[in-house]
């Protein structure tokens, strides 16, 4: 899947500037950059939610807006906590909603341990649990391309681990594409890391370009590097 010369504005404002993104159909492609610089709006086009941008997104060479609606949901999926608010819904209808290729999600409520929460309202539901069970109903619409907005925000280091090891399973078969600004996370699970600042990707590569030198040049704050007991690069930011 393709983003090509993308610019958009709001009102006066150029948020995103002439910016092209090709995504592999299988790994963890991640985005990194500056509250407010514009990475939902990127993905909110990617996934056609925002139509009105210049640019062109395709899939295989086929203009994804000229797709039908069906085949375009079957294509991409999109994750945003924010704009998901479900109130008085059950766990189950929230789930049945999204499954429209009837899988079993069984397994994947019990990994999370949500079993006896299912017919439980959204709204009783702790902000992480709600977290979880977003993440999982775009996770069961089992489309090629999954865009994550923040997917581990208010998740505990367990959820956390077990949302990392669950994204780094189902990359086999499927692309993700996260925001997010848990960069220590992002840095152990992505297969390619994207930079991103003033609407443009400034630096993309292996993990290895998460480094105090490169973040320090698109946050304008202070990080320093360090090698943990396993071997793995971690970042810690210094104030
Ligand atoms: N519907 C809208 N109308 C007008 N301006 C908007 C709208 N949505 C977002 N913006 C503005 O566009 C800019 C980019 O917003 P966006 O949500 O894409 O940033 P972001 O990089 O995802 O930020 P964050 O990391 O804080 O979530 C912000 O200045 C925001 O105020």
């Amino acid at each position: 899947m393709e983003a090509r010369n993308i610019s958009y504005s709001y009102d006066d404002n150029l948020i995103i500037n002439n910016l092209s993104v090709a995504l592999p159909e299988r790994g963890v492609t991640s985005l990194i950059g500056p509250n407010g610089s514009g990475k939902s709006t990127l993905l909110k086009i990617m996934t056609g939610q925002i139509q009105d941008y210049k640019g062109q997104v395709s899939y295989r060479n086929t203009d994804f807006l000229s797709m039908p609606i069906k085949q375009r949901s079957q294509l991409v999926s999109y994750f945003n906590q924010r704009e998901r608010v479900y109130g008085l819904i059950s766990v189950r209808s929230i789930l049945d909603m999204s499954n429209q290729q009837n899988i079993d999600y069984m397994e994947f409520v019990n990994y999370f341990g949500l079993a006896d929460k299912l017919d439980e309202s959204f709204n009783n539901l702790s902000g992480g649990q709600q977290q979880v069970l977003l993440v999982l109903s775009v996770l069961i619409e089992n489309t090629n391309y999954v865009f994550l907005d923040e997917p581990f925000n208010n998740l505990d280091p367990l959820y956390k681990a077990k949302l990392v090891n669950l994204i780094r399973f189902r990359k086999q078969y499927q692309s993700f594409f996260i925001v997010d600004h848990d960069i220590d996370t992002l840095a152990m699970l992505s297969d390619w890391v994207l930079l991103y600042k003033n609407g443009m990707i400034v630096n993309g590569g292996d993990p290895s370009i998460l480094d105090s030198r490169n973040l320090g040049y698109v946050f304008n704050t202070n990080f320093q590097t360090y090698f943990d007991g396993t071997g793995h690069k971690r970042l810690v930011q210094y104030f």
